[in-house]
């Protein structure tokens, strides 16, 4: 068996245009979403990151802003412009660029963006909607992974979801989509025991571990889903978590690294803020 390549990238241009689409038709009824993206730092993947979001929410015409500020900035000056940007009506969806320099306590600054701006669904709030099944917004990368599932025709209520990978970021919360979802999840991480003999039993395999080519053909069942949400360089090249060329064997759909699941977190980020936009001006 070859798998079927579930290409992110090309649903994120496909999306985008309707969004684009969007966004023109608010714009008419005097709504003009805006996201303004914080980073801290220059470090060069988040500086690209960042980069791409503010490009893509032009391109279909969304109004951005980029708040470069410097690596040493200190928490409190952080909280304050926050707390601008919450009482701004202009802006609709706010984003902190993570990870954040080492004197600047995450979680603290996540919990200071008010939950109605919170785009990238990272509050506890908008957390805890998520759990309960409630509308909100949900984290950006797990719901681009919901999206490629359901566009690519995959059954998901009553599979087997495994998910390499506990992050508050992906592996947590693209559990709790598909158990939304009604799959039945398992979740295995680094202390995991036999990590191959999980693999070997999902339906589907989300691999969020951070580790390339930690997953390979051998790790996985006839027919499997694989979705790799790694994005590591090695000597220089882009490579998931997966190994491709083997897995791609076994599996029957599989996502590749790069233009895999990597664009649909920043398409997810732009349907957030118009999301957010129109809540607000629904009020
Ligand atoms: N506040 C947030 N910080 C971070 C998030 C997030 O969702 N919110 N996620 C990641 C990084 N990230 C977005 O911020 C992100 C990662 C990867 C991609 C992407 O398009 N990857 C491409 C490859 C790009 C490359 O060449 O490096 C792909 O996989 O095809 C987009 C966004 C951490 N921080």
């Amino acid at each position: 068996m070859s798998a079927e390549i579930i290409y992110g990238k090309q649903l994120a241009e496909e999306l985008r245009q309707e969004m684009k689409e969007e966004v023109t038709e608010l714009s008419k009824q005097g709504v003009h979403p805006k996201l303004v993206v914080v980073i801290l730092g220059e470090d060069p993947a988040s500086m690209s990151y960042v980069k791409g979001k503010q490009r893509a929410s032009e391109k279909i015409g969304m109004d951005s802003e980029l708040m470069e500020l410097s690596e040493e900035t200190p928490e409190l000056e952080l909280l304050k412009i926050i707390n601008q940007l919450n009482n701004d009506e202009t802006v609709h969806g706010i984003l902190v660029q993570l990870p954040l320099p080492k004197q600047i306590d995450e979680q603290k600054v996540i919990e200071a963006i008010a939950p109605s701006k919170d785009v990238d669904g990272f509050h506890p709030s908008n957390v805890g909607r998520m759990m309960t099944g409630q509308e909100t917004f949900y984290p950006c990368t797990p719901y681009g992974i919901l999206v490629m599932l359901k566009r690519a025709n995959i059954d998901i209520e009553g599979k087997h979801v495994v998910i390499i990978g506990r992050s508050n970021l992906v592996g947590k919360p693209v559990g709790q989509l598909l158990l939304n979802e009604h799959a039945t999840v398992t979740h295995c991480h680094s202390r995991t025991k036999n990590l191959r003999e999980h693999t070997k039993q999902a339906d589907i395999l989300i691999v969020a571990a951070g580790k390339a080519d930690l997953i390979t053909g051998e790790d996985i069942s006839e027919g499997a889903v694989v979705i790799d949400v790694g994005v590591n360089r090695v000597d220089g090249k882009l490579t998931g978590d997966v190994d491709f060329e083997s897995a791609k064997e076994k599996s029957s759909h599989i996502t590749p690294v790069p233009k895999g699941v990597g664009p649909m977190t920043i398409t997810m980020l732009l349907h957030n803020t118009i999301k957010a936009a129109k809540w607000i001006h629904q009020k």
